[in-house]
């Protein structure tokens, strides 16, 4: 099977990210609009006016859940969980654990919800879709755009969270875009590699990138700092899914997250912090791979381990909050 997309509307599976060298080119998304707090875009943070569509298999639509939750917009943002295989026709909804139906536009494949939007959509076929039920539209399809709007914009929901604090503005920036490539983009830089020479190339920088953050991680707490940033959600999904998934069948395998003491304690800080876990699923995490990438796995087997306990204890707030104590005295 082929991951299919949309040319003209039309739904075709002959086509390929991968350049002449086997390299894996992600495609850019192609819906940039914004919500804003004033409405002066033409599309106004208000209630019950949007629509999260989301797999929580998929690293990118996965920090829109948990921006989603964090910042308390479960009641005024509705939400879509598509099954955790992606098919020939691309992502469907369904009724197995974990999903949400499409209760909006009542579409059974994503791709419908697309065409609605542009009859003529050319492009991939991608979670995370942000959909404005007014216009009937789709407002954006970025991850790191979706966690802004949500965490910026939308100042009357319930919580005074906020993860891109004005005097950290630029860092977080900086962060995100440092971790793109080797890191969150660069695990499936070398899963999807056609040659040996393009996945070295991607391995070696992403296991370069991850003892990079490993050494930041034993001087502060969070990548920014002391402070949980958008950043750090931007890190947590694919630190998720590393041992989970990427070590495995990506062929990540120099070492595991649980191999990296700073890391791993990072990871489960995150993990642990209140609501996240709600929207982790690591049974959809583990069919998205082994299941909906068949070219990887034919069999399509799910590997029954590893095991993994995200809830077990964690060093960071004992190293950090004694070191702040140390420091005031
Ligand atoms: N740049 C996008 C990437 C989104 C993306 O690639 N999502 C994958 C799932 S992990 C997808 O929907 N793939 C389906 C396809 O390519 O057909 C973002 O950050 O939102």
């Amino acid at each position: 099977m082929t991951l299919g997309m949309l040319v003209d509307g039309k739904w075709v599976t002959d086509w390929t990210e991968r350049d002449e060298q086997g390299k894996f080119n992600r495609m850019p998304t192609h819906f940039r609009n914004w919500i804003t707090a004033d409405g002066s875009s033409g599309f106004k943070a208000e209630a019950n006016r949007y629509h999260l569509y989301v797999s929580l298999g998929c690293p990118w639509a996965h920090r829109t859940a948990i921006m989603w939750k964090l910042k308390g917009l479960e009641d005024i943002i509705s939400l879509s969980i598509v099954d955790p295989v992606i098919s020939e026709d691309g992502w469907k909804f369904t009724q197995n654990p974990g999903c949400i139906p499409d209760i909006v536009n009542g579409d059974f494949y994503l791709r419908d919800t697309y065409t609605r939007a542009n009859p003529n959509y050319t492009g991939r076929v991608t979670v995370p879709v942000l959909w404005d039920k007014q216009t009937a539209t789709i407002v954006n399809n970025e991850s790191r755009q979706i966690i802004r709007m949500f965490d910026t914009q939308f100042a009357d929901s319930n919580t005074d969270a906020n993860f891109y604090p004005t005097e950290l503005q630029q860092e977080i920036d900086k962060t995100i875009d440092a971790i793109y490539q080797p890191i969150n983009n660069g695990v499936y830089r070398s899963g999807f590699a056609n040659t040996q020479a393009a996945y070295e190339e991607a391995v070696t920088e992403l296991f370069q990138a991850l003892d990079y953050w490993e050494n930041v991680l034993a001087a502060q707490r969070y990548l920014c700092g002391n402070q949980i940033t958008e950043a750090d959600w931007c890190m947590f999904t694919t630190l998720l899914r590393f041992d989970l998934a990427y070590y495995g069948l990506f062929k990540c395998n120099l070492r595991r997250i649980v191999d990296y003491p700073n890391l791993w304690n990072y990871l489960k800080d995150l993990y642990q912090q209140p609501k996240v876990k709600d929207v982790c699923n690591a049974d959809h995490i583990k069919k998205l791979y082994y299941q909906g990438l068949p070219q990887l796995n034919p069999t399509q087997i799910v590997p029954v381990g590893p095991e993994i306990d995200f809830d077990a204890s964690h060093n960071r707030d004992r190293i950090f909050t004694e070191s702040k104590q140390m420091a005031q005295v």
